[in-house]
């Protein structure tokens, strides 16, 4: 057994007070050793000006040391209790992916990556950063740099989507036993056509939205209305097929007794009935899982009618709906995916017969769907913007789970869009940095829809609260991997995160970290709303989207990487304005002010008229310096470089998350804590954490979720 499960909070307390005197230990026998030798060769090949952080100006070509790699590699003193020998935190993770690394050593896919633990600091006297970026003074000695892809990088095609492109209808027969019998092709198909950069870009661009769409309400059945309004959408948008719709779910399929525990490429197959759902949806949606989801699953509970009341709220909230871009079509990559999609929605359009099924498929989609009964509610454990969350106990399996409820009354359009996306995205994936969704039931009203969830004892915000030390290093690059596993699955999929943050990091007491909340993400070229620059917690928001961008990457998460390997390392947030400026002011502070130079096209970038405080250096190793005694969290040079990347302003120079996995600092000691030795805590989760919540960023959707916080508390029923 592990010894960090068996010892507990109390002995983790301990072993940390001593960890901390060895930590002490090697940091000044590190320092003496740093001093003596390589900081005077650096200070000799610097020209004497290495000084602190100014050395790293983020952007700012100033020349850096030699990192000491070879001696750390070397030293075993420097490994930390239950640090994986292999360099791998993966040691039980199953069907992972894999990440190229073997005794310590990452292997890289790509050439002129330097990766082995090796002593490369000999020549290295030239490496400069700008943007970010190291940039090498010898042939051949590159590192990974920063944000620039290499051509012959593929990403995965979305499982969500993959049926859409099937030769036949996904409703034919065959299309249909072929998908029962044959989850998951050996080959998927290939991804739409990529941009040349790690970073896949959006484009938010608004130029028709479903407010130009008139509904007819007036004889229609709501689900005729709702086919009627989401086929007039497809005619006019671009998007993506909607094999990510609930009713492509398990809990959708006839079969979902058969599923239980089933493999998890089992999951994403369909059921013939869910087949043919899919293929039904499939080009009726503007957004997929949203608009179409989301009318049929409130639609339904009332047999199909629309009262006027709703009508009404549907005639008035049509601006509430995803916009979307038709000018955008031909003229970027993202679109040009999105024209293959629609020319594959050409095969399906409305005048075909399966139409008319849908109503049938929308029961028994509900129809099949367990009941919240067969749960017993233990206790609330945190409540969130979009839903709350309650541990449950699985009657039948006895199986402690997570229930999230979805917020349903402030939904003025029927089911909420953002938790069909997070239902979809999550019902999709299978991903050990990614928490599992095991089904949707539902409550008593066919309008209260739960997620169940695989339980996890914390959160990674309320850890670092409890906590007294930060993580040691071996832990935060434990928990790194952990999450750059995650976002990279998710990035491959061509999905992004969007709310990347510590709360969202759920921890169990096995030293996994699971990726959750997927609320606010999106599949890349999904068309969104003019307001989405305001996706990202606050604290977490990398730059382009503070400064007003209407495109943007995966580049935004990784920036929320960044933030977040800052505060395990500090068990502080690195940035926490209370306003956008203030957040801006902080980060231009510790990183210096971004020019032109280091990052085109920022001049243009709508919220850099506003007058910021101009602040030539990076600042950044002044607050995790490589070694000290001021309590402040070190962090070696391959440390600082990989954060330095992750917090790279030009977001097409920022690192990816393929490329962070693959960085030198895993590799180097202390290695990566095997999952198995990360601290265990007391399960807060237990309790109701609301109260943690006013300690959270002043983001606009926090504040939001406060008002609801207040306005929900005293309001309990069985699953509220
Ligand atoms: N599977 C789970 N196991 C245990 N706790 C969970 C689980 N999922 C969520 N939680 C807890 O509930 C909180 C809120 O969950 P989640 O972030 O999914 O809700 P949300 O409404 O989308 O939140 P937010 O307002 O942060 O977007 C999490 O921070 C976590 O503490």
């Amino acid at each position: 057994m592990a010894a960090g499960r068996h010892g507990g909070y109390r002995d983790y307390e301990a072993r940390e007070r001593e960890l901390d005197a060895e930590a002490s230990r090697r940091s000044k026998e590190q320092h003496h050793h740093l001093g003596g030798r390589h900081r005077d060769v650096d200070r000799h090949r610097d020209g004497g000006r290495s000084r602190g952080g100014r050395d790293f100006a983020n952007g700012y070509g100033r020349r850096r040391s030699p990192p000491p790699r070879s001696r750390l590699a070397g030293r075993l003193g420097d490994r930390e209790p239950g640090e994986v020998l292999s360099g791998s935190a993966s040691d039980d993770s199953g069907g992972r992916p894999h990440r190229g690394r073997e005794n310590g050593v990452l292997s890289s896919g790509r050439e002129g990556d330097v990766m082995a633990v090796t002593d490369d600091s000999g020549g290295r006297s030239h490496r400069r950063r700008e943007n970010g970026v190291l940039s090498s003074g010898r042939d051949g000695d590159v590192m990974a740099v920063t944000g620039i892809s290499s051509p012959s990088k593929k990403r995965k095609f979305s499982p969500i989507i993959w049926d859409r492109d099937s030769p036949k209808p996904p409703h034919s027969d065959a299309a249909r036993d072929k998908k029962a019998v044959e989850p998951v092709p050996s080959e998927l198909p290939p991804p739409p056509p990529l941009p040349p950069q790690d970073h896949i870009t959006l484009r938010l661009a608004v130029e028709k939205s479903l407010m130009d769409i008139e509904p007819t309400v007036g004889t229609e059945s709501a689900v005729q209305l709702l086919e009627h309004e989401v086929n007039k959408v497809t005619e006019q948008e671009e998007e993506y097929a909607t094999m990510r719709n609930i009713s492509t779910s398990r809990w959708a399929g006839a079969n979902d007794d058969d599923d239980d525990g089933a493999a998890p490429v089992k999951k994403k197959s369909l059921s013939p009935a869910d087949s043919s759902v899919a293929g039904q949806w499939k080009r009726a949606s503007p957004e997929p899982g949203e608009v179409s989801g989301g009318r049929t699953m409130s639609r339904s509970s009332d047999s199909g009618k629309m009262s006027n009341d709703e009508k009404e709220d549907f005639e008035a909230n049509e601006d509430d709906y995803m916009d979307v871009d038709k000018g955008h079509a031909s003229d970027s990559d993202t679109e040009n995916r999105m024209s293959d999609t629609d020319s594959d929605n050409e095969i399906h359009r409305p005048e075909t017969p399966e139409r008319e099924k849908a109503p049938h498929r929308c029961i028994n989609m509900l129809q099949d769907c367990r009941s919240v009964d067969e749960f017993e509610r233990l206790n609330k454990i945190n409540e969130g913007t979009y839903g709350v969350v309650y541990r449950a106990r699985d009657k039948k399996t006895s199986e402690i789970v997570a229930l999230k409820k979805v917020k349903m009354e402030k939904e003025r359009e029927g089911f909420p869009l953002t938790s069909l996306r997070e239902i979809n995205i999550l019902l999709s994936f299978h991903n050990p940095s990614i928490v599992d969704v095991k089904e949707v039931v539902v409550g008593s009203s066919l309008d209260s829809i739960f997620m169940v969830m695989e339980y996890m004892e914390h959160d990674l915000k309320g850890v670092m609260e409890t906590m007294k030390q930060p993580y040691t290093q071996s832990e935060v690059k434990c928990l790194m991997l952990q999450l750059l596993e995650g976002v990279k699955y998710l990035h491959d999929n061509w999905v992004l995160h969007r709310d990347l943050k510590t709360s969202n990091l759920l921890l169990n007491n096995r030293g996994e970290l699971k990726i959750c909340d997927f609320g606010l993400s999106r599949q890349y070229g999904s068309p969104l709303k003019p307001y989405t620059q305001l996706v990202v917690t606050l604290w977490y928001r990398a730059p382009e989207l503070l400064l007003g961008t209407k495109e943007y990457s995966t580049a935004i998460d990784m920036w929320s990487v960044g933030c977040i390997m800052a505060e395990l390392l500090a068990k502080e947030p690195l940035f926490n304005g209370k306003t956008e400026f203030e957040q801006l002011d902080k980060i231009f502070r510790t990183l210096g002010t971004p020019n032109e130079k280091i990052w085109p096209g920022y001049a243009k970038l709508p919220g850099v008229k506003v007058n910021f405080v101009k602040q030539p250096y990076n600042r950044l190793r002044d607050k995790f310096p490589a070694a000290s005694f001021s309590g402040r969290p070190i962090l070696s040079e391959a440390g600082f470089d990989l954060l330095n990347r992750l917090l790279t302003y030009d977001p097409d120079k920022r690192i990816s998350a393929d490329d962070a996995l693959k960085h030198k600092w895993f590799s180097e000691v202390p290695l990566p804590k095997s999952k198995d030795f990360m601290p265990t805590f007391p399960a807060l989760n237990e309790l109701d954490r609301r109260s943690r919540r006013y300690l959270k960023s002043p983001d606009p959707l926090e504040e939001q979720r406060l008002k609801e916080l207040q306005g929900n508390i005293g309001n309990h029923g069985l699953f509220g």
